[in-house]
């Protein structure tokens, strides 16, 4: 069964699989998901997950083993300029300044180069456009980085923890600058964080990579409420036809997170989860058969066996 081609994807991955030494772990194994066109997705997982590798494949500067990655409808290649990557290291050449720097964005980007959008993420950076970009902070070249990213007038951007070396400050200001370039351009954005709260606001979308597969992939909204939280009395035994994600005792009874298949019990206390806890309790019960929204031909879903 094939992935059913989807023309308003930004982004499908059709089982892709990618190994860096020949003889070691599948980093990425068959993962399979599509990002629409015009959503904000939030790539989420734990260390090693996979996560910039999968923005590497997709950004076409490192490629697949196994498996095809599309983004607009063509396979993905370096310099797709459609398509924009803030690379987890934020490779600058270091020797150039950053005034250098933003003029070798126009040169790279002829005809498709947004100098004002740039110049203004630089402008508001604690700095000097005759500053060398190795004589910057973190946090000052990821600026410098998102400034190019930005520029480039991209479709698709492809962002490896964007606000990770950042201030709380210039966090709230490229953030906010990032959500109305969004907003005002329809722009996609797959973009990678370990801090669930800030995607929580930003994201509309979620891709959520465990051990190289995907195990939640859909907007927020329904993927929330495919699943809830509920507090009963009595054991998990209660539970028995939805699908159980996680469960503890809680007090006399019994708190989970659940997939929902048909109504609660009478007693039940129902909330829908929080971002953070569905993706918490997913990753702790790596057992649980992954979920898609469309959904993915069954042959493609993650179902990791577990000891009996
Ligand atoms: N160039 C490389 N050569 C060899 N192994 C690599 C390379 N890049 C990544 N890996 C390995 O691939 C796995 C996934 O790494 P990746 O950086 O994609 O994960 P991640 O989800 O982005 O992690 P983190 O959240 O820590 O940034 C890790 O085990 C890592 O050691």
């Amino acid at each position: 069964m094939s992935y059913p081609p989807r023309p308003d994807a930004a982004l499908v991955a059709d089982g892709v699989s990618k190994r860096y030494r020949r003889r070691g772990p599948d980093v990425l194994d068959g993962c399979t998901f599509h990002v629409p066109a015009g959503v904000v997705c939030a790539l989420v997982g734990p260390n090693g997950a996979g996560k910039s590798t999968l923005l590497e494949l997709a950004a076409g500067v490192q490629r697949t083993d196994r498996g095809s990655l599309e983004a607009f409808g063509g396979q993905v290649w370096a310099g797709h300029p459609r398509v924009a990557h803030l690379a987890q290291h934020r490779p600058l050449f270091h020797r150039f300044t950053v005034a250098e720097t933003l003029r070798l964005g126009a040169r790279l980007n002829v005809g498709n180069w947004d100098a004002e959008l740039a110049t203004r993420v630089v402008d508001r950076g604690r700095f000097h456009k005759d500053d060398r970009i190795g004589d910057l902070s973190g946090g000052e070249r990821t600026r410098i980085a998102l400034a190019l990213a930005l520029g480039k007038r991209a479709d698709l951007l492809l962002l490896d923890e964007p606000m990770a070396d950042l201030d709380v400050l210039a966090r709230q200001e490229l953030m906010g600058l990032l959500m109305a370039h969004v907003a005002d351009t329809g722009t996609t954005v797959v973009m990678s964080s370990h801090i669930i709260s800030e995607l929580a606001d930003a994201c509309d979308h979620l891709l959520l990579l465990d051990e190289g597969t995907t195990r939640l992939c859909g907007g927020i909204d329904e993927l929330v409420a495919a699943h809830a939280v509920v507090t009963l009395p009595g054991g998990a035994d209660r539970l028995a036809g939805h699908t159980v994600v996680e469960a503890r005792p809680a007090g006399r009874g019994t708190s989970a997170l659940i997939r929902t298949a048909g109504a609660p019990g009478d007693d039940w206390e129902v909330r829908p989860p929080s971002l953070e806890e569905l993706v918490l309790a997913h990753l702790a019960a790596p057992g649980v058969p992954g979920l898609a929204f469309p959904p993915t031909p069954p042959s493609r879903l993650h179902v990791k066996e577990t000891a009996a």
